[in-house]
């Protein structure tokens, strides 16, 4: 084990480390490849389709201002029934377990389809009957749990239909269902505080938090971090601008940390390249930390590929690497017997 930790870190390396996944967006997830199958399928069922194919509509030079439209103006229109919902769920969990993801944590928001006669709750319900059967699959190594996500453009009660569904289908000891909820959309929209209500009751009823945090300077306001601190997330995520006061009050807070590197260079959400970003920084706190893919479908860097970028980035070694790959498991949403299954299975990789 010694010689095989001193070896530099390469794609084999962090492709067999075992990894858990905990900010990946379902729709965001989806490959090029999976929507192009059912751009082709679509077209063949509806020639008039004025949909252009994902493989050309899908470029990799999304910057944070024309990302968040694509989802309303083109995936969603793609994914639009539930054989479409159901069979780019499965492609998401047999991308992420072909990556060596051992533990996932998908969010989505619940959307209504009426020209499909689909709703919030038909959506919800066709995700979970994808991942029960997955998850008791004992052939799987992977096991996925589902968080709902609160857009915020949406209103108080939207978000409070959110919270209804998550407690409706509420994971318990036995059956995988949803474990939390996160606050995602497009940063510069909304009015937080008015989520507080919601966000309130969720946490009473034992749900889960995590939401996008500081992911652009207007979003980074003292008021707005402060309302969203006094949510007690469990986990935020990107914290990108954010300043010494409020970087030693979350760290006081002991908040786990979900970091996307590609997603934040790729649409210019930093400054500069992978070794500006500022994991260098919150990777020296003693927090729980997770690097996380955000949307593999557009950013095309699998979760394999960002560990390999923080080892070649941030000059570390298979053993550090190794560690960083464990480091999230304090702060899953996903019970103390899926922490025990991880530990164990850290206990078991030797590198
Ligand atoms: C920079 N990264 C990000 N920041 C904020 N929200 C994001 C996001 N990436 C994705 N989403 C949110 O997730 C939805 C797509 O997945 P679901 O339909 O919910 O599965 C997007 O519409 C957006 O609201």
């Amino acid at each position: 084990m010694a010689a095989a930790s001193s070896a530099p870190v390469d794609r084999e390396f962090t492709r067999r480390l075992p990894k858990i996944e905990l900010h990946a967006h379902l729709t965001g997830s989806i490959s090029r490849t999976c929507l192009h199958e059912i751009w082709k399928a679509k077209k063949a069922r509806e020639p008039e389709l004025g949909l252009e194919d994902p493989l050309t509509a899908i470029s990799l030079e999304h910057d944070i201002n024309t990302f968040f439209p694509l989802f309303s103006s083109y995936i969603y229109k793609l994914c639009n029934d539930i054989p479409n919902i159901e069979y780019s769920t499965k492609s998401v969990l047999h991308d992420f377990q072909a990556d060596g993801v051992v533990y996932l944590e998908l969010r989505t928001t619940p959307r209504a389809i009426p020209e499909h006669n689909i709703t919030k709750h038909d959506y919800i319900t066709a995700i979970l009957n994808i991942l029960h059967p997955h998850n008791n699959d004992p052939n799987n190594t992977m096991k996925a749990h589902l968080i709902l996500s609160i857009d915020r453009r949406n209103t108080p009660s939207q978000a409070d239909e959110v919270i209804d569904l998550a407690l409706k289908h509420q994971a318990s000891s036995t059956t995988s269902g949803i474990i939390g909820i996160d606050l995602c959309g497009d940063p510069s929209k909304g009015t937080i505080p008015t989520f507080t209500p919601a966000m309130t009751r969720a946490k009473t009823a034992g749900l889960s938090l995590t939401l996008h945090f500081a992911e652009i300077a207007a979003s980074a306001t003292d008021s707005e971090l402060s309302t969203l601190l006094s949510w007690n997330p469990d986990r935020i995520g990107h914290v990108i601008h954010v300043n010494p006061i409020f970087r030693d009050r979350i760290e006081k807070m002991g908040i786990g940390l979900e970091l996307c590197l590609s997603c934040n260079v790729k649409a210019k959400m930093i400054t500069g390249m992978y070794s500006d970003h500022h994991f260098g920084v919150w990777r020296h706190t003693g927090l729980p930390l997770a690097i996380c893919t955000d949307d593999v479908g557009v950013f095309q860097s699998p979760l394999s590929e960002e560990y390999f970028l923080a080892a070649t980035h941030f000059d570390l070694s298979r053993r550090e690497v190794r560690d960083l790959a464990e480091r999230p498991v304090p702060c899953i949403f996903g019970g103390e017997g899926e922490k025990e299954r991880l530990r164990g299975i850290f206990k078991g990789f030797t590198g």
